[in-house]
């Protein structure tokens, strides 16, 4: 990990409420998942290229929904205001000012609609997106979706792995359910049938998918996809992009690493959308074998939560600043250019040798 954000991660663990920490650090089950999406990265190693490269980088990656001035956005996660009493206003703020997307989930601590304005506040283009899982009742759905559009979102992102809740230990052991007195999801309020949670069904189909689709013209984003027959089947139902993701090893802990899943998603998907990748990103490096197996972009998610416990929109900012840096001087180190120099051939796996039929 860098070294930056495990000082980060250090600081959180410190200021954090004990109950919370766990939370954000947690995963389903016996955390198998959640330790082999770091293992994963270490498993793996880039080829350098020699005598190809170029004085500056450019970093910049044209997404549907919005264009990030690095390869890396903040994947969503729930209940910023746990971290820092600013949550979601904070995040949302360092995303804008580091040139990235921030995915705003349906259980953030700050409406959609102040989270938009606080990313615009720091510029006008910022885009920022707004992650829901697709509810059983449709009209709920459809509000959600409202909603995210009226507050100016980009791109909305369909989160698909959790027919059910994942099962998180940790939090079981602590008997952590509910947010503190005086934080809500704050999305979640005023909804269709007097709707409160966020429910999650083994009932949401296709069809939910495609009658949401119908609702809005904005990108549509499908995250939580590793089997390649799924990407397939998201493309064919006029998804803008897939996320391969388990949950940052939170909902099925039989899971594969997500950066195992991964070249055979690209693979599936043949080019037809772009594929994000999150899941146990913990430096420049890993976003670098992250793109040269296919991805177009990864997500963060825990390293944001521990920039925001430490230090706020500026602990943030230092997460954002730490992977653009590192990334950038990896491709420096791997002769490339821009994030397109980086492909599948520079990738070995460790222990397993180099094949002379490279490239
Ligand atoms: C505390 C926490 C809350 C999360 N909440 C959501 C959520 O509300 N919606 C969602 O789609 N993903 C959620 N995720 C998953 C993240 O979007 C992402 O897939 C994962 O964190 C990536 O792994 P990483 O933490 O190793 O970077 C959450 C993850 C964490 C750690
Ligand atoms: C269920 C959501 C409220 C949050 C989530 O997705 C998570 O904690 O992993």
């Amino acid at each position: 990990m860098n070294t930056g954000l495990a000082e980060l991660r250090e600081k959180a663990r410190a200021v954090l409420d004990p109950v919370h920490y766990d939370y954000y650090a947690g995963g389903v089950g016996d955390e198998v998942v959640l330790g082999e999406n770091e293992a994963a990265f270490r498993r793996l190693a880039l080829l350098p290229r020699v005598l190809r490269g170029r004085a500056t980088r450019d970093l910049t990656v044209d997404l549907p929904g919005g264009r990030l001035r690095l390869p890396v956005l903040v994947a969503p996660t729930a209940f910023h205001r746990l971290a820092h009493p600013e949550g979601e206003v904070a995040t949302a703020r360092a995303a804008a000012a580091a040139g990235t997307v921030l995915v705003s989930g349906v259980a953030s601590t700050v409406a959609i609609g102040d989270v938009v304005a606080a990313a615009r506040s720091v510029d006008a283009t910022a885009s920022v997106w707004f992650q829901l899982y697709p509810q059983p009742d449709e009209a709920v759905t459809a509000c959600l979706v409202e909603r995210a559009e009226r507050a100016g979102c980009t791109a909305l992102v369909v989160t698909v792995d959790s027919p059910v809740f994942g099962r998180h230990r940790r939090d079981a052991e602590h008997g952590f359910h509910d947010l503190p007195a005086g934080l809500a999801t704050e999305n979640m309020r005023d909804l269709p049938g007097g709707v409160r949670d966020i429910v999650m069904s083994p009932e949401v189909s296709w069809d939910h998918l495609d009658r949401l689709r119908e609702t809005t013209s904005l990108p549509l984003w499908l995250k939580g996809v590793l089997h390649p027959r799924d990407a397939v089947l998201a493309v064919e139902h006029g998804v803008a992009g897939v996320v391969v993701s388990n949950h940052g090893g939170r909902q099925s802990d039989l899971a594969p690493a997500a950066v195992e899943a991964l070249p055979a998603v690209v693979d599936a998907v043949a080019g037809r959308v772009p594929v994000v990748l999150d899941g146990g990103v913990r430096g420049g490096g890993d976003v670098a074998v992250a793109l040269a197996l296919g991805a177009a972009a990864v997500g963060v998610g825990r390293p944001v939560l521990w920039g925001l416990a430490a230090d706020g929109a500026a602990g943030v900012g230092r997460v954002l600043d730490l992977l653009r840096d590192e990334f950038d001087h990896v491709l420096a180190l791997c002769g490339g250019r821009d994030p397109a120099d980086l492909t599948r051939d520079l990738v070995v796996t460790r222990g397993r040798g180099v094949s002379a039929r490279c490239g």
